[in-house]
């Protein structure tokens, strides 16, 4: 039975936070798959009354502090009804299922063949890089999506098709599908970053062009329905403009995030905690773990679930720390952050992750040198060893994640404020630095070269990790804007 077949119409029009919640709650909790398509327009359809829609007489009476008034919101059944028809009867009516043999599992034509149903529906030429993009509301009322929203409507149409084996992997700046028996196969079905050309039909390389940060080496977040659910709940965007968020849709975010959470949907999915986090560090929702706890339930997933193979969950924690001027938990974090960056080598592909990286070195850490220089240094950053330690295993990290690139990292821009920054650490703190090289003749054999480093600092001593092997060195590495995921090809790239 389809979606709206079995929802519960008393709920609409939907006015509130508790009828948006109650129908995720029901979608979730009674069926056994989630329907993408219903879920994204209803949520889709609140995100663009509340933060698109803004009568400019409202705008001036409700004025734009932090979180301008999002006004009410009212969406009719009969909307929902006739756009999740269109969505269904879009698909149903382009892709002939007769083609694709009778496998009750999808193959790669038939993949292919939805992603272009999608990919060739869209608007000609539109700003890829906007808000609100991410929706099947977007796509029905507007033919816009961004990367992550082609990949959620592809899976989307797959549903309506009854392909259930079709699902969304995540990386952190990256989306494609798996589908098949055992989810074995895999697919590229949108476009990544500006300009480049899309890959949609192929595989994910397995070869060594996947040692790119963008493709998490083999480690996505494969997701069931229900972290599809998660996921289009996690793209919610509450921003009204660069400096003002609307709090309904973020309250509405929060509350179904909430609701993923207690159903454990949220547990192998970094990043949604990592969301979730950042919302509660806003608004925190009292008798709930707070948004540190949930940043550190994001490294404890990542760790678990995907060989630590993800960089943000430490990123989101750094920066929690920073904002609350935790400076040394933040230059562990990012240290930790770093240390992820070893086994990469970085292509261009992985331009997200560089500006993320170029800020903390060269904005965020003069930013603590300086906070701490004026004598706000709580834990006399430039006197421990340990800060130091840290300092240092964060550049080594980046330094290896450069080496083996066919792609440079750092240039004189970094060296910089690296050196204003160990300048700053004291004399006495700096001279307890021990480099040990590993024996020379332990190199051949192992043919893995390892250095560490080491600050003696009491009893704890801290260390970098493995090269990479000979192997690795000379790949050729064959870029979500955090907030809205959405990645930047040019303005008619599609
Ligand atoms: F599908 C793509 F291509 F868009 C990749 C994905 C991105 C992303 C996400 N993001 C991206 C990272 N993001 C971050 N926000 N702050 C970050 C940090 F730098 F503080 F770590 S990372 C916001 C939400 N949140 C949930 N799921 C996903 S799936």
């Amino acid at each position: 039975m389809a979606g709206l077949e079995r929802v519960n119409r008393q709920l609409f029009p939907l006015r509130d936070i508790s009828a948006v919640a109650e129908l995720f709650r029901d979608e979730i909790e009674k069926s056994p798959d989630p329907d993408l398509s219903l879920l994204s327009i209803v949520v889709g359809a609140v995100e663009n009354s509340l933060t698109c829609n803004r009568s400019p007489v409202l705008r001036e009476v409700q004025g734009e502090g932090e979180d301008a008034a999002g006004g009410d919101f009212e969406i009719e059944f009969h909307i929902v009804d006739a756009l999740y028809s269109k969505f269904r009867s879009t698909i149903l009516g382009s892709v002939d299922l007769s083609c694709y043999g009778d496998s009750k599992f999808a193959t790669r034509e038939l993949v292919k063949k939805v992603s272009d149903v999608i990919w060739n529906s869209l608007s000609r030429s539109y700003y890829k890089d906007r808000a609100h993009l991410q929706s099947i509301y977007s796509y029905l009322t507007g033919n816009k999506l961004d990367c992550f929203g082609v990949a959620l409507a592809v899976v989307a149409g797959c549903q309506v098709l009854g392909f259930n084996d079709v699902h969304l992997a995540l990386s952190e700046d990256h989306a494609w599908v798996v589908f098949g028996e055992n989810g074995a196969e895999t697919s590229e079905v949108t476009w990544h970053g500006k300009g480049n050309e899309d890959k949609r039909g192929q595989p994910i390389g397995t070869g060594v062009g996947s040692l790119s940060w963008l493709y998490v080496n083999g480690q996505p977040v494969v997701c069931d329905r229900y972290m599809e659910v998660a996921s289009l709940v996690s793209s919610v965007n509450p921003s009204f403009n660069m400096t003002t968020d609307i709090k309904e849709v973020a309250d509405i975010q929060q509350q179904l995030m909430w609701l993923l959470y207690d159903q454990g949907h949220l547990e192998k999915y970094p990043m949604a905690l990592g969301n979730l986090g950042d919302l509660e560090e806003i608004n925190p929702t009292p008798g709930r773990p707070s948004c540190q706890e949930l940043f550190s339930q994001a490294v404890d997933a990542s760790r678990k679930y995907y060989s630590n193979k993800h960089v943000y969950p430490y990123t989101y924690q750094g920066g929690y720390f920073f904002r609350h001027k935790m400076y040394k938990e933040a230059l562990e974090s990012w240290a930790n952050a770093a240390d992820v960056l070893r086994e990469y080598n970085y292509s261009r592909d992985d331009e997200e992750l560089y500006k993320e990286l170029m800020e903390i070195a060269n904005e965020l850490i003069p930013h603590i040198m300086k906070a701490v220089g004026s004598g706000i240094d709580a834990h006399s950053i430039l006197k421990d060893p340990e800060c130091f330690a840290h300092l240092l295993r964060l550049y080594d990290g980046i330094c290896q994640w450069e080496e083996g690139s066919v792609t440079p990292v750092l240039h004189i821009g970094w060296a910089k404020p690296l050196v204003n920054t160990i300048a700053k650490f004291d004399a006495s703190v700096r001279a307890q630095l021990v480099i040990d090289l590993q024996d020379e003749q332990e190199e051949e054999a192992s043919s893995m070269k390892e250095e560490r480093v080491s600050v003696k600092s009491g009893s704890e001593e801290s260390s970098s990790g493995e090269r990479k092997s000979e192997e690795q060195t000379n790949d050729r590495g064959d870029s979500l804007n955090n907030n809205n995921y959405s990645k930047t090809p040019d303005a008619d790239s599609t």
